[in-house]
């Protein structure tokens, strides 16, 4: 069957293993959820995304979370394909458009050609200029920059230059002017960088220092179309919710919401599924990621997970016989692993609608294009030809 309204939902850095070429980004053992649930010991509780069929597909169960005899509804898992293993990446893939060359990272620091120009447009000094933990960094140069008004930038293993400002001391409108500006000058065919962060943050203190949702990405401008503009451009109406709107730098989007957190996300799905419309809703829910993943903290991870799981019990009861919901993740981000970036891992795919009749497994999908090609195929809209749909195996 066709669906009238299609929920895509994005658990950002919610991996469940180590994919094939994990080892290539010496992520080898990695599994976001595997490790998640052995840290709670048998107490992480998920029941909608396990009657999904989250332990389903996987290999070893979610420890706490057994396998369902009969899941709800459709499982399976994706394999990435594009270069790098960062959101911009795996979102990109998922709508028709994988990231084949890498882009440039940074593991030494930016080079000096790029430090120059920051400096000179910004009148600021730079300090940072390494691979680090963004929280770390500002519990480490924040009173430095409250004093000197130097600029914090830093990266990670990923594509990206992040700008990090206390809000009292580099206004917000400044911040971004800066990140506007890094945008510019990375481009290629030199650099190319996948995004710029802009990472305000606000706190008297080094003890007490919090980033705010103030948070920007600025994304290199998708290189052609992708699953969302063609959806648009055939009178699709389409809704992005969370980071979804800065990944693709506005393009493809109707309506679109920033959230405040995982929670505020809920309430903008709950919201839109009061919404009387045809098309797609695509969600992006970072805490996930920000929060725990990356600062390597299993227990807010699985309390994040249940709290959402909660949230999910909602959207399951609220949903219409011709809606369907999909969830998958851009990437995993093992708390339980060594240092604080990314994982190259599988993702979960789950499909429910009220109205399917049967259940079972997709296998394993790749590229994650086939998510975006499902959803077109729903629409009867074709795109560029990547991904197969799995429309037709939903009964
Ligand atoms: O440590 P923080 O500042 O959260 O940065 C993280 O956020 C970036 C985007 O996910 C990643 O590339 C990683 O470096
Ligand atoms: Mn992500
Ligand atoms: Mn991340």
């Amino acid at each position: 069957m066709t669906y009238k309204r299609v929920f895509g939902l994005v658990l950002d850095s919610v991996g469940t293993g180590a994919a094939p070429d994990a080892d290539k980004f010496n992520d080898g053992g990695a599994d976001t959820l595997g490790h998640v649930g052995e840290h709670f010991a048998g107490k992480l509780k998920i029941p909608n995304l396990q009657k999904l069929g989250i332990s389903n597909l996987r290999a070893v169960p979610i420890e706490g979370v057994p396998a369902v005899e009969k899941p709800i509804g459709y499982y399976g898992k994706m394999q990435e394909i594009s270069a790098g293993k960062d959101s911009m990446d795996g979102h990109w893939e998922m709508m028709g458009l994988p990231v084949k060359k890498a882009l440039s990272t940074f593991p030494n620091g930016f080079p000096e050609e790029i430090l120059s120009k920051l400096e000179k447009f910004s009148g600021r000094k730079i300090i940072g200029n390494r691979p680090e933990s963004g929280t770390k960094i500002i519990a480490e140069l924040g009173e430095q920059q409250m004093k000197t008004g130097d600029l914090i930038v830093y990266t990670s293993g990923d594509s990206v230059i992040q700008i990090a400002a206390h809000e009292d001391v580099i206004p917000l409108k400044e911040l971004y002017k800066i990140c506007e500006y890094a945008r510019s000058i990375v481009n290629g065919p030199e650099y190319t960088v996948g995004r710029i962060i802009a990472r305000p943050y606000v706190g008297p203190d080094k003890d007490h220092f919090t980033r705010t949702a103030n948070r920007h990405d600025f994304t290199l401008e998708p290189t052609s179309d992708t699953d969302i503009d063609f959806l648009q451009q055939a009178g699709v109406h389409t809704v992005g919710v969370g980071k979804i709107n800065d990944i693709f730098s506005g393009h493809g989007i109707d309506e679109g919401y920033h959230n405040e957190s995982n929670m505020d996300g809920m309430d903008h799905v709950d919201h839109v599924m009061t919404e009387d419309f045809t098309g797609f809703c695509f969600i992006n829910l970072v805490d996930f990621d920000a929060m725990y993943g990356h600062r390597r903290n299993p227990e807010g991870f699985g309390n994040a997970l249940m709290e959402f799981d909660k949230r999910l019990g909602t959207v399951l009861d609220n949903m219409k016989p011709d809606d369907l919901l999909l969830i998958t993740a851009d990437h995993g981000n093992d708390p339980g692993f060594r240092g604080t970036d990314h994982t190259r891992e599988f993702v979960p795919l789950l499909a429910y609608s009220p109205s399917m009749k049967e259940s079972g497994s997709l296998g394993i999908r790749s590229p994650f294009a086939d998510f975006g090609a499902t959803v077109l195929d729903n629409f009867k809209v074709s795109g560029n030809g990547n991904g197969q749909s799995f429309l037709d195996e939903l009964k």
